[in-house]
């Protein structure tokens, strides 16, 4: 057997049909495509957004080339070895619950997609995830904290944000991209099988979405604020943050305001950073 009919065997495709079936028509998610190859499901997306895909559009890769991180970051890593995925939120149009939400709470969506999927996997597939602020999964592994995942999200248009996310499922030490990464399966999931983890994920983004717009975007009134606070390996940790124009901020991180900010304590006396801020976490201890 080839070493790449081998790692078929590891590596299963998605099935596309069943994913369709058990996440199209549920509440919020109105379409699902898996696609083989392409650059960046979050580009893919926005291009959709722009010819007019509705709210709930969910777009697949099993490979990309092009992954993109935030701060001009890549996000790479093998063919069917994780979960790339962008959904389509159109928070700045009226929903179920009203009006559009105030564009000021939209810093929340990355945030509460982070919280969202570490639910997912805690209930599905008994591995804890942290948050690190904003957007990033961390899972422990030899008692080192490592990211498993991170989110990107990109404003579409007046109204939407991409939400896009990435998962590492089963690379091994071997394929990691960077030393500081890990997987869901390094990380002893109980369950590696892609299909179930994408269905458990967008089931949770789903009720997350829903409460937070029914909110009217407030994350104090969807449990969602403390939600994030309760798994934000960030909060009570030395900060040092740069800010536009070169200026620098070290403190400790105190909260996350009504807007998705990081609030850092410093000599000056607290102060919000956004998720466009560099911000590096001190070693613990
Ligand atoms: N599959 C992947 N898994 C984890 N990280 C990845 C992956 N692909 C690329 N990366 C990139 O590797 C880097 C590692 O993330 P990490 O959070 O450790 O670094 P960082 O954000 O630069 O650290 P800090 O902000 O604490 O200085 C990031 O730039 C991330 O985008
Ligand atoms: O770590 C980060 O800064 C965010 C990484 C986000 C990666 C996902 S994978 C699916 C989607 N498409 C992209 O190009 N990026 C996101």
């Amino acid at each position: 057997m080839t070493p790449s009919r081998w790692s078929d065997l590891d590596r299963p495709p998605l099935n596309e049909a069943a994913l369709r079936r058990a996440v199209v028509g549920s509440p919020l998610w109105t379409s699902l495509d898996v696609v083989q190859d392409t650059g960046s499901t979050n580009s893919d997306l926005a291009a959709r957004a722009a010819g007019g895909a509705a709210e709930g559009a969910v777009l697949v890769a099993e490979q990309q080339t092009a992954g993109r991180g935030r701060l001009d970051r890549r996000w790479s890593a093998p063919p069917r070895s994780g979960l790339f995925f962008s959904v389509l939120l159109r928070p700045g149009e009226p929903g179920t619950y009203g009006g559009p939400v105030p564009v000021h709470r939209w810093g929340w969506l990355p945030l509460l997609a982070g919280v969202a999927t570490a639910t997912a996997l805690s209930r599905i597939a008994g591995v804890d995830t942290a948050l690190k602020w904003p957007n990033d999964l961390l899972v422990t592994v030899d008692g080192a904290e490592r990211k498993a995942g991170g989110i990107l999200a990109e404003r579409t248009g007046e109204a939407g944000v991409v939400v896009g996310i990435g998962i590492n499922v089963t690379l091994r030490e071997a394929e990691l991209p960077v030393p500081t990464a890990a997987s869901l399966a390094l990380a002893g999931a109980a369950v590696t099988d892609r299909d179930p983890l994408l269905r458990a994920v967008l089931r949770s983004l789903a009720e997350w979405y829903d409460s937070w717009r029914a909110a009217g975007g407030d994350p104090a009134d969807s449990r969602l604020q403390q939600t994030y606070a309760a798994g934000c390996a960030t909060l009570g940790r030395q900060v040092r943050a740069e800010l536009p124009g070169g200026r620098e901020l070290s403190g400790t991180a105190v909260a996350v305001d009504g807007d998705g900010r990081l609030v850092i304590a410093g000599p000056e006396g607290e102060q919000p950073v956004g998720a466009g801020d560099v911000v590096h976490l001190r070693p613990a201890g």
